[in-house]
C-alpha cells in the first residue's frame, strides 16, 4: 500500500478488516516488520485518539515514531504554487515535506478543512501535496474531506458487533453542534458502509445533504423517526452544510439522539467517533449506557492503524 487516505486505496477490505480483527488478538506477533522503520506523525489539528493510537499501532510493530505539532511548532508554510514568499510564510510545503521524507519512512498527516472554500478544501491540496513531494507512503490522520482511520476502525466495531444471520441497518444521523464542524467523518463513513456488507441509511435535516460522491447507494432522508426503525447501529455525527458550504443552518432542536429514540430501533448500538459533545450531540444516558460502542470505537483506532502500517511496511 502507497497511501492510505481513503477506501478506494484499500484492495481488499474484508482482507484489510480480518488483519486487523488478527492483530487485535496478536497485537506484537509482527513485532520485528517495523524494526529500524520510522513514522512521523504531523498534526496541524488537535487530536487525542488519532495521535496515541497510530504511535501504539506503530510501536507495536517495532516503529519509531515521530510526532510534531506542524501547525505550532513548525515554520508558517506556503502551499501556492509560485508564491513570491515576502509575507508571512516562511517556507513551501514543497521544502517541508521533502525534508520530512528525508527522515520519515511512513508519513501520517492530520490537515481539517478550513470551511471557507469547498472547492479548495475538497481539492485536497495539502495531503496532495504531501503525497507528491515527501515520496514517502502517506497515511491520512483525517484530511479535509474523509477520516479513514477512523471509518476502518468503525466497521471493525460493527463487524464484531454486528447481529447474526442478518445485514445490519446503519443509520448516520445528524446531530445538533454549536459550531461549524466538517463533512469528513460523515463523507468517510458513509463511503466505507457503501463498500461494506451493511444497509446504509442517511439522515439530516433539509439543506445538509453530503457530496453524492459519498453517499450513492445509500438511502437519503430527513426524517429521522422514519429512519431510526428497526436500526442496528446508529451513528451519530454532526457536520456543517456542504450545499451552503460550512454553514450551521439550525440550532437542530429534536436531532440529538436519546433512549426515548433508541426505543424505535432494534435495541441500536450507538457509535460516535469522538469528541463528542454531550447533552448536545448525544445524551448522558446513552454515552454511559450499555448501547454505547465509543470506546470500543477507540480502542479499535489501534488495530485500524496497525493493519494499514503492517501493509506499508511490507510493500516496502
Ligand atoms: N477527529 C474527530 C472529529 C474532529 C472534528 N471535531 C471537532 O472539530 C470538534 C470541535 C468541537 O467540538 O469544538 C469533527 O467532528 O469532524
Ligand atoms: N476520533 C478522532 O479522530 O479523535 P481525535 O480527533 O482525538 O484524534
Amino acid at each position: 500500500m502507497k497511501k492510505y487516505t481513503s477506501v478506494q486505496d484499500v484492495d481488499n477490505l474484508e482482507g484489510l478488516v480480518q488483519e486487523a480483527l488478527h492483530l487485535k488478538e496478536n497485537p506484537y506477533k509482527y513485532k520485528k516488520l517495523g524494526e529500524n522503520k520510522t513514522l512521523g506523525l504531523i498534526f496541524l489539528n488537535p487530536s487525542l485518539r488519532t495521535r496515541l493510537s497510530t504511535q501504539k499501532a506503530a510501536q507495536n510493530l517495532g516503529m519509531n515514531v515521530m510526532v510534531m505539532n506542524l501547525d505550532k511548532e513548525g515554520w508558517a508554510l506556503e502551499t501556492k504554487e509560485g508564491a513570491i514568499m515576502n509575507g508571512t510564510t516562511v517556507e513551501h510545503i514543497k521544502d517541508a515535506a521533502a525534508a520530512m521524507g528525508q527522515y520519515c519512512d511512513i508519513i501520517g498527516i492530520r490537515s481539517f478543512p478550513k470551511l471557507q472554500n469547498r472547492e479548495e478544501d475538497y481539492n485536497e491540496e495539502l495531503l496532495q501535496q504531501f503525497i507528491t513531494y515527501s515520496k514517502v507512503p502517506i497515511v491520512s490522520l483525517e484530511s479535509a474531506t474523509r477520516h479513514p482511520l477512523q471509518s476502518l476502525a468503525d466497521l471493525l466495531t460493527i463487524t464484531e458487533n454486528k447481529p447474526a444471520g442478518k445485514k445490519p441497518k446503519v443509520v448516520l444521523t445528524w446531530a445538533p453542534h454549536i459550531k461549524s464542524i466538517p463533512q469528513c467523518v460523515a463523507n468517510s463513513f458513509a463511503e466505507w458502509m457503501n463498500q461494506a456488507d451493511v444497509e446504509l441509511v442517511i439522515t439530516h435535516p433539509e439543506g445538509y445533504s453530503l457530496a453524492d460522491e459519498f453517499t450513492a447507494g445509500a438511502t437519503v432522508t430527513t426524517n429521522q423517526d422514519e429512519a431510526l426503525q428497526d436500526a442496528d447501529f446508529v451513528y451519530v455525527k454532526n457536520w456543517s452544510s456542504y450545499e451552503d458550504y460550512g454553514k450551521v443552518l439550525t440550532d437542530g432542536n429534536g436531532w440529538m439522539m436519546t433512549n426515548e429514540k433508541l426505543q424505535k430501533t432494534n435495541n441500536a448500538k450507538v457509535m460516535h467517533c469522538l469528541p463528542v459533545r454531550r447533552n448536545v450531540e448525544l445524551s448522558d444516558e446513552i454515552l454511559d449506557g450499555p448501547n454505547s460502542l465509543v470506546l470500543e470505537q477507540a480502542n479499535n483506532r489501534t488495530y485500524a492503524a496497525q493493519a494499514v502500517l503492517k501493509r506499508m511496511l511490507e510493500t516496502m
